[in-house]
């Protein structure tokens, strides 16, 4: 929709036929934006060479762990020019790899021709069109700029830069943290506790970051700040929805059966810790959301050992 408002003609490609037709015959996706009438330049099509037919930018936007799965079919079709762009706030079980490395490996292009789009964007908000900013990231700044241009409307503006490191791991550490904040607010937890689970989130994510090689600043930006705040306040976002779920007593599976849509932080964050100590870095709230959601661990002992850890300067 937003490419669309922006002037460019749009394929998207959906595996079910029947929401395909709706799509291209009532403007609306009854599943997943009810009530959104949909702009006459995006069309919708159950064929991915279709889709990929002369494509600029092939925009990916599937749940993170499919994406390998799902780009090995489509990359055959894609022309040798098109940029790829990622919209995944994700990093991949087992190989730890962030999604554009899953793209340069998979379709076996340059980090030139990948770029990540992410920050405070929760999908309801901007498909009222409400206004919302976001970052464009490339490591070909050329590039990111083109994107930019392809996608800023009266009610989207995207910023550029060219720390894709950075700007990836922001989108898919504030998964992890707003699970953390979700489990507290359902605990019951005051404004005080969810506001320092945000700043020590975002020193976590912060420490990965420049393990990593990405640049400081990114993390106070719209990538890191910008999409954490965001996510930790809104009950639009699934990863705090299903947080605050846990936190209400819920139990994982019973949890996994009301949420409809994707919360990457659920599988993320056994990825980013993995990435945590390859990188030799202390994460303790990803470890616990870890401990809570995948080992069973119950909230309030995990609270009582995240604030009975070691005391230690605010810096480290
Ligand atoms: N929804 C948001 O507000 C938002 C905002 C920014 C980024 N993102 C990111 O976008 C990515 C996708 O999230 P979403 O919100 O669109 O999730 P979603 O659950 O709403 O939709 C995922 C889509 O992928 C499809 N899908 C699921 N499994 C698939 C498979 N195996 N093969 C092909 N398609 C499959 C689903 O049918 C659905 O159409 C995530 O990484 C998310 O973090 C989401
Ligand atoms: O609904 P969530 O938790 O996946 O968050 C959506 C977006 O990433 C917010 O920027």
């Amino acid at each position: 929709m937003v490419l669309a408002d922006a002037g460019c003609e749009v394929t998207m490609w959906g595996r079910r036929a029947s929401l395909v037709d709706a799509v291209n015959t009532t403007r609306v996706n009854p599943d997943y934006l009810p009530g959104i009438e949909l702009p006459a330049a995006v069309r919708a099509t159950t064929d991915p060479a279709e889709a990929a037919e002369g494509a600029a930018f092939a925009v990916l936007a599937v749940p993170s762990q499919t994406l390998r799965g799902n780009l090995s079919e489509w990359a055959p079709l894609l022309p040798s020019d098109t940029v790829l762009v990622s919209l995944m706030k994700g990093v991949e079980l087992g190989t730890a790899k962030r999604m554009s490395e899953v793209i340069e490996e998979v379709a076996k292009v340059s980090p030139d021709r990948v770029a990540v789009l992410t920050g405070p964007n929760l999908a309801k908000e901007i498909a009222d069109r409400q206004p919302a900013a976001a970052v464009v990231a490339c490591r070909d700044e050329s590039v990111a700029k083109r994107l930019q241009a392809a996608c800023h409307t009266p009610y989207f503006r995207p910023y550029t830069n060219t720390d894709v490191v950075g700007c990836e791991l922001g989108g898919a550490v504030k998964n992890v943290i707003a699970l953390a904040v979700g489990i507290a607010d359902g605990m019951g937890l005051g404004d005080n506790a969810k506001a320092s689970l945000i700043t020590r989130g975002l020193a976590e994510t912060t420490r990965l970051g420049l393990a990593m090689g990405a640049d400081a600043h990114t993390f106070a930006g719209l990538a890191g700040m910008g999409d954490l705040v965001a996510t930790c306040s809104s009950p639009l976002s699934r990863n705090h929805t299903f947080g605050t779920n846990l936190g209400r007593g819920m139990t994982l599976a019973e949890t996994i059966a009301v949420t409809k849509q994707t919360a990457e932080g659920v599988k993320s964050c056994e990825s980013v810790l993995d990435l945590a100590r390859r990188h030799d870095v202390d994460m303790p709230i990803t470890e616990t959301v870890v401990e809570i959601v995948h080992e069973g661990k119950p909230p309030l002992v995990a609270l009582k050992e995240l604030m009975s850890r070691s005391a230690k300067p605010e810096r480290h």
